[in-house]
């Protein structure tokens, strides 16, 4: 009885741009530590700017970069998470699609932004912290229907891999329709009904990852991956679907 499927644009959340660039800065690890390297960076995050000094140039102004969001070694993903990643994510629960994007270099911190740890809770990852607040969501949505899909894919050598699929190792190829756009043919989705059933699926697709080692980053993944949840929303009464997606990519 589905009449037409809606598909709403990337909304402009919290009333003000579409894309939110913050940058935060891990402490120093042990070996920086041991190698008495001095931390070069400061913020100003009542201002959201950062000031990078260049070793030994002291007479040298520090540079200076301004972002939507400054987080430094003292703050936490929970915080980052509500000021940044909740509106987004909320957005994603009313049909809007979002994306979070974590970028740096090897050992720069952002499986430990996506992924987090468990202790301390407050260090907890955007990942599961999404997963909870849609289940969330859901649950608290009167008259509304929810499906929730999950896909999981690398980007590994420029090779496209379903970290979900009956073969990790197959090569998929990225194809282009004319109303879905672009797309991985033959990528597995999963339903999912509950944020224990999304924590399992991506432990899964996590040990199917190529993780190498570094020397910035002894458990470095070395693939880009996309975990994607896909939201079919229907309100009782009503003869039309929402479409969704929130995507959460991080790089290697
Ligand atoms: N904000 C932080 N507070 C404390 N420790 C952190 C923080 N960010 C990162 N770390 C630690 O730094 C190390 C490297 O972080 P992580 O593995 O997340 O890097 P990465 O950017 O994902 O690296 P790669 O691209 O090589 O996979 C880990 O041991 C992690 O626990």
């Amino acid at each position: 009885n589905v009449e037409c499927l809606r598909r709403r644009p990337e909304r402009l959340y919290m009333g003000s741009e579409s894309v939110k660039v913050v940058v935060r800065c891990r402490p120093l690890n042990d070996r920086e530590k041991a190698l008495s390297c001095k931390m070069v960076l400061t913020m100003d995050l009542q201002r959201c700017q950062c000031f990078i000094e260049k070793p030994g140039a002291v007479d040298e102004p520090p540079k200076q970069f301004t972002f939507d969001g400054t987080y430094y070694i003292d703050q936490t993903t929970e915080q980052m998470y509500n000021e940044i990643a909740y509106p987004l994510v909320e957005g994603v629960t009313e049909g809007y699609n979002g994306t979070i994007f974590a970028y740096g270099q090897t050992g720069s911190g952002k499986s430990f932004t996506m992924q987090g740890v468990s202790e301390p809770a407050t260090q907890k990852g955007v990942i599961p912290r999404a997963f909870e607040h849609i289940f969330e969501s859901i649950q608290c949505a009167e008259n509304t229907k929810f499906l929730v899909r999950a896909s999981y894919l690398e980007i590994y050598n420029e090779e496209i891999r379903d970290l979900l699929g009956s073969d990790a190792k197959q090569r998929l190829e990225l194809k282009e329709h004319p109303e879905r756009g672009v797309y991985v043919r033959d990528l597995s989705m999963h339903t999912v009904h509950s944020v224990g059933e999304c924590e399992r699926i991506i432990e899964k697709g996590w040990r199917n990852r190529a993780v190498g080692y570094t020397l910035m980053n002894k458990d470095s993944s070395r693939s880009h991956s996309i975990f994607t949840i896909h939201l079919e929303i229907c309100s009782t009464g009503e003869l039309i679907i929402s479409l969704s997606s929130l995507y959460l990519f991080s790089l290697c």
